[in-house]
């Protein structure tokens, strides 16, 4: 929802231009436990006919682990864009035509909660298996292909998704809110029946190294990495930024606030005042200890986060400053 901000500042002066980045020390969100995963995912290459690199649409443009590629580069390579549902795909066509330019030509679009445009999945696949050349396996009549991405993105889900279109059946793969749910290179899995097709489900793997802080926080507020490495108020600043400067006032209306506002601590205060989330704490004062309720800020930010990543606040797109670069 896209209201006017009320009340805050002088009009025309109201948002923060940037976000305070340094301080941040992103090396230390991202846990470096990941090579393993990646070096049995190369190892599970030879038995696969394509690569689907799944990713979450809201940042289509930044965020990908560039070891892909370099890794896994030598196979037919699909970009599904997953949680459309939560990203603002006004520019949709801008995007595809970026990605283009970086030699992704072959790129999809998904809702995996709802099924949406899984159908145009499998079809996808088969032209790509079908113009590439297999070596040893151009004889087998099976597709096998490796699902990869960074945590949290939807993989499990994705494969899930297509066994309910192709197959009817349901569950194969474990889902989860957290990063990290998938641990292992799982063996195969069925998802269609003609062609006869079955989908590696792989952990997930971020970059060894985050391109900046700015790449660091989009990742972290689309879930790719446990909230308290980053610090769930830091997000909620970074999200009341990001929100603010898109013109998405949702959340005033979601928590009832007065009116829009660029400052987290008053933000999270009247968030948490309005969820009930107070805290009593102790404070020692010239004449001893005495009890203060006071908002719980960290319950806030948690409630404002989660809000968020369940599209209660608005679509969004967190790449738009580099769109407007292209
Ligand atoms: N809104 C929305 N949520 C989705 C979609 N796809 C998956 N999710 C949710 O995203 C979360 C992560 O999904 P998973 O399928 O476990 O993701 P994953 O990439 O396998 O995760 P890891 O195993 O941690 O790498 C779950 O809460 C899913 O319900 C989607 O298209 N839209």
């Amino acid at each position: 929802m896209r209201l006017w901000p009320q009340a805050w500042g002088a009009v025309g002066a109201a948002w923060r231009e940037c976000f305070p980045l340094q301080g941040h020390d992103v090396a230390r969100w991202f846990p470096g436990h990941m090579a393993k995963g990646l070096k049995k995912m190369q190892s599970s290459l030879k038995l696969v006919d394509c690569v689907i690199e799944v990713h979450d649409a809201r940042i289509p443009l930044s965020g990908r682990n560039p070891l892909f590629q370099e890794l896994l580069g030598l196979k037919p390579h699909l970009l599904v864009l997953n949680k459309m549902d939560l990203a603002d795909l006004t520019e949709q066509q801008k995007i595809v035509q970026h990605l283009e330019g970086k030699g992704l030509k072959n790129v999809i679009f998904t809702n995996c909660v709802k099924d949406e445009n899984i159908k145009q999945i499998i079809p996808k696949l088969t032209e790509l298996i079908k113009d590439s050349y297999r070596y040893h396996r151009a004889e087998n009549m099976e597709y096998c292909v490796m699902v990869i991405g960074v945590p949290n993105v939807g993989k499990s889900s994705l494969i899930n998704s297509l066994r309910r279109q192709h197959l009817r059946t349901g569950k194969a793969t474990r889902v989860g809110g957290e990063p990290g749910i998938t641990r292992a290179v799982t063996s195969r899995i069925q998802v269609c029946e003609r062609p006869l097709m079955f989908l590696l489900d792989t952990p997930g793997v971020l970059a060894p190294q985050i391109e900046n802080v700015e790449t660091g926080l989009k990742l972290a507020l689309c879930g790719t990495v446990l909230d308290h490495l980053v610090g769930e108020e830091t997000m909620a600043d970074y999200l009341l930024y990001t929100l603010n400067r898109h013109g998405l006032f949702g959340y005033v209306q979601h928590y009832g606030l007065a009116s829009a506002c660029d400052h987290i601590e008053w933000v999270l205060k009247n968030v948490a005042v309005k969820l009930g989330k107070t805290r009593r704490v102790k404070v020692l004062t010239g004449t001893g200890n005495v009890n203060v309720i006071q908002p719980d800020y960290a319950m806030a930010a948690r409630d404002f986060l989660r809000t968020f990543r369940s599209g209660l606040l608005g679509q969004v797109m967190l790449d738009r400053d580099l769109m407007s670069a292209c």
